[in-house]
């Protein structure tokens, strides 16, 4: 479970995170959905510790990411905006060297390593570096090195992001299954139809700040908007106010 109440961030004169309060909760896929400079990527940074808050806190499973760092890399796994592999890796080694650096070890490991690749789908490409490897296989190494170490969290900035129909189905059925293996799922988009074909609550952010929250249907009921588009559309360019509770 993640719960963050009242993150501020801003860059010089730019305030990109603005007061945001959420909880995530597990077995339930979060949806940050917003505009592009929204502050989505900005405010997953500060959930997972790679950046540090102006003020306001984050607990991820009672855990406070700021006192508790390590501990907490422990029980959340990310797969950031930028992939940032090592091409002289290859998958079956980013896999390998990051379920190292969670602490595992030996034929736990190596069972862990297994799993995902098959998981995954990527027993073509396990034994290749990463070097010139496609968006889709970029996507599934860091996907597979941010689940190494089963963690009860998963981050995902923008999961789909260059991804064609059938890699956005593939992903699309993992986070169903980790919410159904009860994980506290938050994913990031900037697509209304990606979050609303996948995520039990959405969160609308603009501006640095939440502006709506709910499931599809209650958007919908908000804005007064039929279609989720023009909702989405209604309410990020409605005055951004206050986080309602
Ligand atoms: N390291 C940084 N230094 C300066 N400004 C930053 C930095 N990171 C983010 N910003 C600014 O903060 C604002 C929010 O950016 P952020 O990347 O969090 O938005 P986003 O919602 O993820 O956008 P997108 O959907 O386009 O990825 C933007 O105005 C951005 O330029």
């Amino acid at each position: 479970m993640i719960v963050a109440r009242d993150l501020h961030k801003r860059f010089g004169s730019v305030v990109a995170v603005d007061g945001v309060s959420l909880d995530a909760a597990d077995g339930q896929i979060t949806g940050l959905l917003g505009p592009n400079g929204a502050g989505k990527t900005t405010f997953l940074r500060l959930l997972y510790g790679l950046m540090l808050p102006d003020s306001g806190s984050v607990r991820v499973d009672d855990l406070d990411v700021v006192r508790d760092p390590l501990s907490v890399q422990a029980s959340i796994g990310v797969l950031p905006d930028a992939l940032g592999l090592y091409p002289r890796l290859t998958a079956r080694e980013h896999v390998r060297y990051f379920g190292q650096l969670q602490g595992l070890r030996g034929g736990a490991l190596e069972d862990r390593v297994e799993a995902l690749l098959e998981r995954l789908d990527m027993r073509s490409i396990a034994d290749r570096r990463t070097q010139g490897f496609s968006q889709g296989e970029r996507m599934k190494v860091s996907l597979a090195r941010a689940l190494v170490h089963g963690p009860n969290n998963v981050i995902l900035d923008e999961p789909t992001n260059g991804l064609d129909v059938m890699s956005t189905r593939a992903m699309r059925k993992l986070i169903r299954e980790l919410r159904d293996e009860g994980k506290c799922v938050l994913f990031s988009s900037h697509v209304m139809q990606e979050v609303s074909a996948l995520c039990d609550v959405i969160v609308l952010v603009a501006r640095g700040r939440v502006v709506a929250r709910g499931t599809p249907d209650e958007l919908r009921q908000q804005s007064g908007c039929a279609d989720l588009e023009d909702a989405f559309v209604a309410l990020t360019a409605a005055k951004a106010s206050p986080p309602a509770a």
